[in-house]
């Protein structure tokens, strides 16, 4: 059984989002810490009746207790966007939150695997890699980029009602904001008929649809629903590989968690770059392997990978020079 700690459990994104850890087997214990209200959401989230033990951390002198023994830590910690911000404009505070809980994560819990959720994601898993120091371990670190997936099969049904969306799978690589968010619609599957207007339109609406969200919450924040919904997806997923049920999910994860099943990504576009989301089977001890595609992507999406590349070069760098 499995021990997962929600960090910024009192959020948008925390709140139904443990509501939903709650309901996933497998799960024995959910540590929930926050700075605020955090007492009453693990109150009333306890009140579920399933087996998972449901307890409550506030405030930075409970954060090492909140870490202990614990195999899954969720990071939705920090600001969200508000209309006319990129993602980027999150980075400064951020980044220095995340830098202190990966601090307490290094020395309370160096071995669990780490998913993280706050934004910018591109620039702060490298952050989060660099702060582990000698207690990183490439195979147990993930941006999490699951709601992007999530986005492209709704997004098609929404031109192609025949679809089912909950079947369809459309891989998405590349990093988590808008020109590094690479869907290759080409390689969906069940196959796709799309023209290339409708492919053009797609890409776009998949690429800035977290800003459809933030226009239309008018000030009150970005996607938590639809997020909540993608970060449960992909810990079900961790939890099941944890019992060897083994998984394919796609994440923005550093290169090195299989230089060899990289390779394949680097000769697409990746290049040299140390982080990149990409299809990644999970096992007992996160990252087993890095999953080539099934097919060659067209030429306009391989054009979409070289441009995302660069931007994100510039995002992990941003990451990796921080200080704190
Ligand atoms: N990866 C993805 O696909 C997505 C990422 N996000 C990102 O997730 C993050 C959270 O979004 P929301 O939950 O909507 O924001 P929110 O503002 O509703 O919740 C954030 C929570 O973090 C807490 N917090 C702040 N500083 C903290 C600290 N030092 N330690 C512990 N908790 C702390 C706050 O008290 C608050 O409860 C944002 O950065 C947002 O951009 C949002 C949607 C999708
Ligand atoms: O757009 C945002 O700021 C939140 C996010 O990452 C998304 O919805 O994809």
């Amino acid at each position: 059984m499995v021990s997962v700690a929600v960090l910024g459990a009192a959020g948008g994104i925390g709140q139904p989002l443990l509501l939903l850890l709650k309901l996933t087997p497998g799960i024995a214990r959910l540590n929930l810490y926050d700075i605020v209200n955090v007492p009453g959401v693990a109150t009333d989230i306890a009140h579920i009746n399933t087996n998972t033990k449901v307890e409550y951390f506030i405030g930075q002198s409970q954060l090492h207790a909140a870490l202990q023994n614990i195999d899954i830590v969720v990071i939705s910690a920090g600001i969200a966007r508000k209309p006319g911000m990129t993602r980027d404009d999150l980075f400064n505070i951020n980044a220095s939150i995340i830098y202190e809980l990966t601090e307490a994560i290094a020395k309370s819990c160096p071995q669990a695997h780490i998913a993280i959720i706050t934004n910018p994601v591109n620039s702060l898993v490298p952050i989060v890699a660099q702060v582990l120091g000698k207690n990183y371990n490439p195979q147990r670190l993930y941006g999490v980029t699951t709601l992007d997936s999530v986005r492209a099969s709704r997004f098609v049904r929404d031109i192609r009602p025949q679809i089912d969306a909950t079947e369809l799978q459309v891989p998405v690589i590349g990093g988590h904001s808008g020109n590094t968010i690479v869907p290759l619609l080409s390689l969906a599957r069940p196959k796709l008929d799309l023209s290339a207007k409708d492919i053009e339109e797609l890409v776009n609406r998949i690429q800035y649809g977290g800003d459809e969200i933030v226009k239309a919450k008018e000030g009150a924040g970005s996607a938590t629903l639809s997020m909540a919904y993608a970060a449960a997806k992909f810990i079900a997923s961790l939890v099941e590989a944890f019992k060897g049920i083994s998984k394919v999910e796609y994440a923005l994860v550093p290169l090195a968690a299989d230089p060899q099943g990289a390779q394949y990504f680097r000769r697409l576009g990746a290049g040299t770059l140390e982080f990149f989301a990409v299809p990644i089977q999970l096992g007992p001890d996160g990252i087993q392997r890095i999953v080539p595609l099934e097919a060659q992507p067209s030429l306009f999406e391989l054009k979409a990978i070289d441009i995302a590349a660069r931007e994100l070069q510039d995002n992990i760098t941003k990451g990796t020079t921080y200080k704190s």
